[in-house]
């Protein structure tokens, strides 16, 4: 048999990894290293709503590859991501415990919150896991009402400050610049022929969150440089009106970057999208905003 090595795992959603997820993140973190173990996330995708209430109305803060992502940079070596199905949510608490956390992963210590339920039906609760310590040699430490508190209030406010367009305030929730990942599509061909060209972009996870509709200044990694530009999330009303689009018009730039993956970070809204009365009126608001973004851009040192 090979021997599996020791985990410290937490389990949960950790959707943002966010300041609130970070503190008990590095608290696992520092225990594992504490006692030699592997620190781990176990964490579950699709979202339970997703399956069980088949809701496609969910909307995350991360798509499952930036979620890994994330969690691997605040110290948590492995990630589980168990799949989430209709077989998966009929284990029974035990045969999760057993043949998941035991079983698979080895796990030597447990941190989750107080109100954490699992297996069919959500049955079992922190009492139970610790009911099974003994008998599978693991230690269970409990996450305070408080710190959850703290966590699952941000959660929800990160989304509904993004819903309103406050992207600095979700990036201090955050600890880091709000983002997307996405491919570099052709769009109408206009942004050119009016000295705006904009990469237009296309993401593949359908539940990933998008800002609300508007402009913000945005700043991208194109081929290892750090580029500011300026970004536009909507249905470009002035000259189309239907499709809703995400394109950002770059600042200094002059590269073909079709194809490219971009991950684009969120600094500062600049204003709604509107519908002008013709493309000269939208070309001199455009000016207007490359001002404002280079403003904010040497004020805040972004
Ligand atoms: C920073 C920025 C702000 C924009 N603001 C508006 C706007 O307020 N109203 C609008 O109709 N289109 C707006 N646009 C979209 C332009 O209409 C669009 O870039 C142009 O139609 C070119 O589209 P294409 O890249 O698909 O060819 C904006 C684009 C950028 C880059
Ligand atoms: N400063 C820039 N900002 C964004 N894209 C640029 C820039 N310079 C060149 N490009 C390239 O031009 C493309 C956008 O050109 P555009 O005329 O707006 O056509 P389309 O919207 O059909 O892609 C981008 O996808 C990118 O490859």
């Amino acid at each position: 048999m090979t021997s599996i090595s020791a985990k410290a795992t937490t389990i949960g959603t950790f959707d943002g990894v966010h300041i609130g997820h970070q503190k008990i993140l590095k608290q696992v973190v520092q225990l594992a290293k504490a006692k030699g173990y592997v620190p781990v996330v176990l964490t579950l995708f699709p979202h339970p709503r997703m399956v069980l209430q088949k809701d496609d109305s969910i909307r995350l803060l991360n798509t499952i590859e930036e979620r890994v992502a994330l969690l691997k940079s605040v110290g948590i070596e492995e990630v589980i991501v168990k799949q989430f199905t209709a077989e998966f949510a009929n284990l029974s608490a035990n045969d999760y415990v057993k043949q998941i956390l035991v079983d698979e992963l080895n796990t030597k210590h447990i941190v989750i919150g107080y109100d954490h339920h699992f297996g069919r039906n959500r049955s079992a609760n922190i009492n139970d896991l610790k009911s099974f310590a003994d008998l599978h040699d693991f230690k269970v430490d409990e996450i305070s009402a408080q710190d959850i508190e703290n966590v699952t209030v941000s959660s929800t406010e990160i989304r509904t400050a993004l819903n309103n367009g406050e992207v600095e305030l979700a990036n201090s929730y955050l600890g880091y610049n709000f983002f997307i990942t996405g491919t570099v599509i052709n769009g109408k061909g206009l942004g050119r022929t009016i000295d705006f060209p904009t990469a237009n972009i296309h993401i593949t996870a359908t539940y990933k969150l998008i800002p609300s509709d508007g402009v913000y200044v945005v700043k991208s990694q194109i081929e290892d440089k750090l580029i500011f530009g300026m970004m536009n999330i909507g249905t470009n009303p002035t000259v189309d009106g239907k499709t809703r689009s995400i394109e950002v018009h770059f600042f200094n730039f002059n590269k073909d970057i079709y194809n490219q993956e971009l991950k684009i970070e969120f600094l500062k809204r600049l204003r709604s999208e509107v519908k002008f009365k013709n493309i000269e009126a939208l070309k001199m608001q455009l000016k207007k905003d490359m001002e404002n973004a280079s403003k904010f851009i040497t004020s805040s040192n972004a």
